[in-house]
């Protein structure tokens, strides 16, 4: 019965829809040969038993320990993977400050393959112990070093998207961290996305390179058109930054007298495939145009505490249609861990709802409906991210990629407090508790990536 190179028997949790997250309770998952999902059978089913009795015992059968959970990997949409050598530190100032003073000196050192083969190695490592199974990077302006990344996902496992960085505009990029010329910063693009989509083919879970300018602030007008136009040219994924903060949102009113969101679309920058990262300000009209052209937002809540001068209102710009999800934003964020953004997204958003100044009435504080459950919160993290990136990712389904995190809530050191078998109970504190000690395997593609 079947083929499979695997068979999985155990309980997931898998979000069905935006606010309602599945259990499969028992259920036995059949991969296949390319690390797809080809089957998900209950207990109920017929087709069970036999299944059982065909695979049970083999090296290929994995059955679940009591008190071990299936999730969907993390699908991280907002990593700056140079900025890990400077992770949870430097978070003392403003963004325009805090790029000039401490991120793009950092990443200037990427010019140096061996200090961005240690780094990046490192990351990515950190990245998959934390069940993050796809990561969409800003790596440097640096087109080797940018490569070496996309090779080291390529090698470790993870499904990684990558972005050379584009930065070439005279007036906002210091002349030690710029792109030589617009030209220049265009040709190696090209040779960039070249270069990845080779190895993608011979990448089991796929890597594949990004168009990346910065932001509007760091590139001119004919690099913005000419990115646009690769993006184009070779059906890329584009990623930038978008009204992040008061500075950022304003710099493009001053510039184009128009807001970031109707600037980028001018470039050809926000199609199916676009994340932008934070979008703190986008006015509904900026929202509706994100949502009718598929372009999606990356939410990083950790880091928005520091930069954005303000909390993203997510269920809103939900309810507007736009397809979200989250980053850690490393290192504007500290943590790696999706967890942690989950959970900073959820108080992120009930302090919006109840606002913050007991000055102010109770009835005027906040604005309301903004909160967003532990659930919702789980499908930006998962099946959002991989609504964001087009991909078959981030739900425990047919036809999606087995990319997973296996849960063990009953470590000796990080025993999780259950104290019920009430499997809705066990998701939430697994969403508030685990720790990365809990990630006992990761799985991406069908290939065991991590074992704690
Ligand atoms: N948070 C954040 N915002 C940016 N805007 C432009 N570059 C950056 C960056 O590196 N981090």
């Amino acid at each position: 019965m079947g083929n499979y190179a695997h068979v999985f028997q155990g309980t997931a949790f898998t979000s069905k829809t935006f606010e309602e997250v599945g259990i499969l309770k028992d259920y036995l998952f059949c991969i296949n040969e390319k690390g797809m999902i080809v089957k998900t059978v209950s207990p109920e089913e017929e087709q069970y038993v036999t299944l059982l009795r065909e695979y049970e015992g083999k090296d290929n059968f994995h059955r679940l320990l009591d008190g071990e959970y299936i999730l969907p990997g993390f699908i991280d949409l907002h990593v700056h993977a140079p900025q890990w050598a400077q992770a949870g530190t430097a978070l003392d100032l403003p963004l325009y400050d805090w790029l000039n003073t401490y991120t793009f000196p950092i990443e200037s050192k990427f010019s140096d393959i061996n200090f961005a083969q240690s780094v990046y190695e490192d990351l990515v490592q950190t990245l998959l112990a934390n069940g993050t199974t796809t990561a969409l990077y800003f790596a440097s302006i640096h087109k080797e070093s940018s490569l070496l990344l996309a090779q080291i996902c390529a090698r470790l496992g993870q499904r990684g998207l990558v972005g050379k960085v584009v930065m070439d505009n005279p007036d906002q990029c210091p002349e030690y961290y710029r792109d030589e010329s617009t030209e220049i910063a265009l040709k190696e693009t090209e040779e960039f996305i070249i270069a990845v989509q080779e190895l993608n083919e011979q990448t089991k879970q796929g890597v594949y390179p990004v168009v990346t300018p910065r932001f509007i602030p760091s590139c001119t007008d004919e690099a913005l058109k000419g990115l646009g136009v690769l993006a184009a040219k070779y059906n890329t994924h584009i990623q930038s930054h978008c009204s992040e903060s008061d500075w950022q949102h304003g710099y493009a009113i001053e510039r184009f007298h128009k807001h970031d969101a109707f600037a980028l679309n001018d470039f050809g920058l926000l199609q199916e495939k676009a994340v932008m990262a934070h979008c703190n300000f986008l006015a509904d009209k900026d929202a509706k145009l994100f949502a009718s052209t598929g372009t999606a937002v990356a939410h990083c809540p950790i880091s928005n505490v520091f930069f954005s001068n303000g909390v993203l209102p997510a269920r809103h710009l939900h309810d507007l249609g736009i397809e979200i999800g989250l980053g850690t934003d490393i290192s504007g964020g500290f943590s790696p861990s999706l967890f942690d953004n989950v959970r900073q997204a959820v108080i992120a958003a009930r302090m919006l709802e109840e606002g913050v100044d007991t000055t102010i009435s109770a009835d005027k504080r906040g604005v309301s409906s903004s909160r967003i459950t532990t659930s919702e919160a789980f499908y930006f993290a998962t099946a959002g991210g991989g609504e964001a990136l087009s991909l078959p990712v981030g739900r425990i389904e047919e036809n999606y990629a087995w990319d997973v995190q296996i849960i063990n809530t009953t470590l000796p050191s990080a025993k999780l407090p259950i104290f019920n078998n009430d499997l809705e109970d066990i998701f939430q504190k697994i969403m508030y508790l685990a720790r990365p000690e809990n990630i006992q395997q990761v799985w991406v593609q069908g290939e065991k990536v991590h074992e704690r």
